[in-house]
């Protein structure tokens, strides 16, 4: 098993089919520090990829870089390729780049508004103010949650559980018809049961969008990703098939990460 690691070496012959992300020689500096170096990975198309690996090792910084989160905090360097497009230019719109790449945090973080209007608004706020009722029951289908609040969409987003709460982010995300979802540990604050549910409701997803996950869940990556990336030390040293990342690791530290044995 190896124990360097070749920077290029996943650099994907393990992707078939069409790519909806690819960055190329991503460096990500807070001022001085560097915390992601040379990342080179390709999305593919409505399936889910998991970034895995150490705390500390450049996951969040890797993923809000994808849809320019990091514009303020941080110098991020190399292509962010979209479409055709390297929307990591400076003259491109961020805006644009949100609303087609949008994101999922960590916590949920409705607006203090109802239901209703925490997707109304965010249609709104995105220029789409037609068929606003159909567009709030898509998303909350889309997003698994119409069955459980349609008979309360007027109530505050603050009195949904966490797990609903989350349910009710990803419908705000979807509402505006991005092509990707970027998640950052959308499970982390979340019981089991919730968990399983935003999982279950990932894989609907799929079928409509391309996910990028940052989880610190081994058995959530392996069970619900169809491709997985090993971050360490800011370097992405493993990509594969989720199945073969864990089943057949080839870096010692990947093996020694999913088993358990740091991190
Ligand atoms: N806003 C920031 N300013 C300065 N340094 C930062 C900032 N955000 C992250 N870092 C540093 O960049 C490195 C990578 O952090 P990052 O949060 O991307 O790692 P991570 O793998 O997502 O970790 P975790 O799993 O704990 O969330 C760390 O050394 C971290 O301290």
């Amino acid at each position: 098993m190896a124990t360097t690691y070749d920077l290029n070496q996943h650099y994907l012959t393990h992707v078939d089919g069409p790519i909806a992300l690819e960055t190329r020689n991503l460096d990500v500096f807070y001022g001085s520090k560097q915390a992601t170096f040379n990342a080179n990975l390709r999305f593919p198309k409505n399936k889910i990829t998991a970034l895995i690996g150490a705390s500390g090792s450049g996951k969040s910084t890797f993923l809000r870089s994808l849809n320019r989160l990091n514009d303020n905090v941080a110098t991020v360097k190399g292509a962010i390729e979209y479409q055709g497009l390297d929307i990591n230019q400076t003259h491109i719109n961020v805006y644009e780049v949100r609303k087609n790449i949008g994101m999922v945090f960590q916590h949920p973080n409705p607006f203090a508004k109802s239901i209703y209007e925490n997707i109304a608004f965010a249609l709104r706020e995105n220029g789409m103010t037609e068929n606003i009722d159909e567009q709030v029951e898509q998303s909350l289908r889309g997003a698994a949650l119409w069955d459980e609040v349609k008979d309360k969409l007027t109530y505050s987003a603050l009195s949904l559980s966490g797990g609903q709460q989350q349910r009710l982010c990803i419908a705000r995300a979807i509402a505006v018809r991005p092509d990707i979802l970027l998640m950052d540990e959308p499970t982390s604050a979340l019981d089991p049961i919730s968990s399983r549910k935003i999982e279950t409701t990932m894989q609907e997803l799929k079928k409509h969008y391309t996910i990028i996950i940052v989880t610190h869940n081994m058995q959530q990556a392996a069970r619900s990703s169809d491709f997985t990336a090993f971050f360490h030390m800011g370097h992405v040293i493993e990509f594969n098939q989720t199945a073969e990342l864990f089943t057949n690791p080839q870096m010692k530290a990947t093996e020694d990460y999913i088993s358990g044995h740091f991190g």
